[in-house]
């Protein structure tokens, strides 16, 4: 399709640049760049902002995805840091976590608990240069505080850990069963999993955001004639 808004995802991920195809490539000439940018220890939303900003060249976006276990306060989260009632309750599961204690790990570390319910989250950041700050798009699964509705556009879904079943192709799609689906993420056909995910909740809000950005330009050139 000519005329295309190009978009550069930066990511070492070829999974996440696989669903971002599926969820973007219809509407956007999606390029990526497999650029290995610093990443802070923080929050979801301050990872995916400050990396952003690092990545600024052309319009560009970066995104964070992560997944936070109820009963441990968010965790696994970003070793250093805590459980806050505030953004950071959304810490991610960093692929070093997950390559270091593995999927059965993660399942592990529930043992004992009642509650195996989990969240999974995506931060998008998306910038139109250098200098311009990041806008951060937020699609998750449980409902955050009002205030950070107005950042965020929150979704709210749930899921459960559950021992791994499925292929072991992505991360932790193997033990994310999202609530009202039979099975896991790795269990279910990519095409469901892209309509359901945080991350496709996440690329509804941006896509709707690019979507208006581009009308205002059209509507600015009008003008200008
Ligand atoms: O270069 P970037 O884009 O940062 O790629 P990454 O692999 O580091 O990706 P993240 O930091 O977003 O994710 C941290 C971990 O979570 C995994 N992950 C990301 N999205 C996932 C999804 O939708 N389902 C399952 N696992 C996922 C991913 O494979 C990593 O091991
Ligand atoms: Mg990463």
């Amino acid at each position: 399709m000519e005329g295309r808004q190009k978009l550069l995802f930066v990511t070492g991920n070829k999974n996440k640049l696989e669903e971002m195809q599926f969820l973007l490539g219809g509407h956007f000439q999606l390029e990526s760049a497999n650029i290995d940018l610093p990443e802070l220890q923080g929050s979801s939303f301050e990872i995916a902002r400050e990396k952003c900003k690092k990545a600024a060249e052309i319009a560009i976006y970066v995104e964070d995805t992560g997944l936070g276990f109820n009963a441990i306060k968010g965790l696994p989260g970003p070793y250093t840091h805590g459980y806050r009632e505030d953004l950071s309750s959304v810490a991610s599961c960093s692929k070093w976590f997950l390559d270091g204690i593995g999927l059965e790990g993660l399942v592990k570390m529930l043992e004992g608990y009642e509650d195996k319910s989990a969240e999974a989250y995506c931060t998008i950041a998306y910038t139109t240069g250098p200098g311009s700050e990041p806008i951060m798009f937020f699609g998750s699964v449980k409902s955050y505080p009002i205030w950070m509705e107005t950042l965020s556009f929150t979704t709210r879904n749930q899921g459960s850990i559950v021992n791994p079943e499925g292929p072991r192709k992505f991360g932790w799609d193997p033990i994310f069963k999202p609530d009202g689906q039979d099975g896991t993420y790795a269990s279910m056909d990519a095409a469901i999993k892209n309509t359901i995910s945080h991350r496709h909740n996440a690329v509804v809000k941006l896509r709707e955001y690019l979507e208006k950005e581009q009308e205002l330009r059209k509507n600015l050139c009008v003008t200008k004639q």
